[in-house]
């Protein structure tokens, strides 16, 4: 059964209760490039209070690098060593769960963040931002020449999606049956400023349909995000809480990973959700209405 915050003491109790914070980002602190009310003072609430602050997004078209100026932009305090997304998750897992040899190349559906993290860990990157592929040319095998480096397929949101990138991936994922399906992350939709637009998860699920086959999911609730998070941070599971608006990953990581969970419903997550006939069996352990209703936890004596 969820806990409903709504009185200061509820928000000041769970401030005290736990040391680390970690924030999904899209629905979150943000929609898009705005900002989510009340956001810049809660983070500075939890880090006047020494509070550990994590963010954790499944969003793969921006690199840790890329982020750091996004949050500079909206004037949210954030190190890029706080920062982490399911590009980078996805470099990780390529580069030291599998350890794909660095003769091997990835073709990528992505973006130029998704590129950024997996160069940064030495993989050579086909397809992606690339114009060649970025086009709306009839796709024709008799063009097509397959690059027998390619050792994997990486899919994540990627706005220029095109006939092009799914039939590549697609010769690349059945002449070469060694060829690892690697999804950065499954969100079915995201946030963006004006409403929302088909996510991640809708980018790989032409290739899921012509292969009959899953991805491996690298994002939330995959613990391998968990995993790249654990191999630079050290902090106390039992005092940790996973902030998100998403049940299927934020709410899942977090349980999947032993922490405390709270549901915001500023993004994905609507009441029918958690309540009614058709309720979510992805219980949180807490929910409130914004990051904003926090700032009851901020004494007005300070
Ligand atoms: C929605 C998700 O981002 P997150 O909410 O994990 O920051 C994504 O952009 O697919
Ligand atoms: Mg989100």
């Amino acid at each position: 059964m969820s806990v409903r915050l709504s009185t200061p003491q509820d928000y000041s109790r769970l401030v005290d209760k736990y040391d680390t914070w970690m924030f999904d980002c899209d629905g979150v602190l943000w929609h898009g490039d705005r900002i989510i009310d009340g956001v810049v003072e809660v983070l500075d609430l939890l880090r006047s209070k020494k509070k550990k602050v994590l963010f954790v997004t499944n969003n793969a078209t921006k690199s840790r690098k890329n982020y750091k100026g996004k949050f500079d932009k909206l004037g949210v305090q954030a190190h890029v060593d706080e920062i982490y997304g399911s590009a980078y998750a996805t470099a990780v897992y390529l580069s030291s769960v599998i350890k794909l040899p660095k003769t091997n190349k990835v073709y990528v559906i992505g973006m130029a963040g998704l590129e950024e993290e997996l160069q940064g860990e030495g993989i050579t990157v086909l397809g992606g931002s690339d114009p060649a592929d970025c086009t709306l040319e009839p796709f024709t095998l008799a063009n097509f020449t397959l690059d027998p480096a390619v050792a994997a397929v990486v899919c994540g949101l990627d706005t220029q999606m095109n006939y092009t990138k799914i039939s590549k991936a697609f010769q690349y994922l059945t002449r070469n049956s060694d060829c690892h399906f690697i999804a950065t992350n499954e969100d079915s939709t995201y946030p963006s400023a004006e409403g929302l637009l088909p996510g991640a998860g809708s980018i790989s699920a032409p290739l899921r349909y012509a292969l009959g086959r899953d991805p491996i999911c690298t994002g939330k609730p995959s613990s391998t995000m968990l995993d790249c998070i654990n191999a630079k941070v050290h902090y106390n599971p039992e005092r940790t809480i996973m902030v998100g608006d998403r049940l299927n990953t934020d709410i899942l990581f977090g349980q999947n990973g032993g922490l405390a969970t709270l549901l915001v419903l500023t993004g994905i997550a609507v009441e029918s959700d958690i309540t009614g006939p058709n309720a979510s069996p992805i219980v949180p352990n807490f929910i409130t209405s914004s990051i904003a209703d926090f700032r009851a936890a901020i004494d007005p004596q300070q």
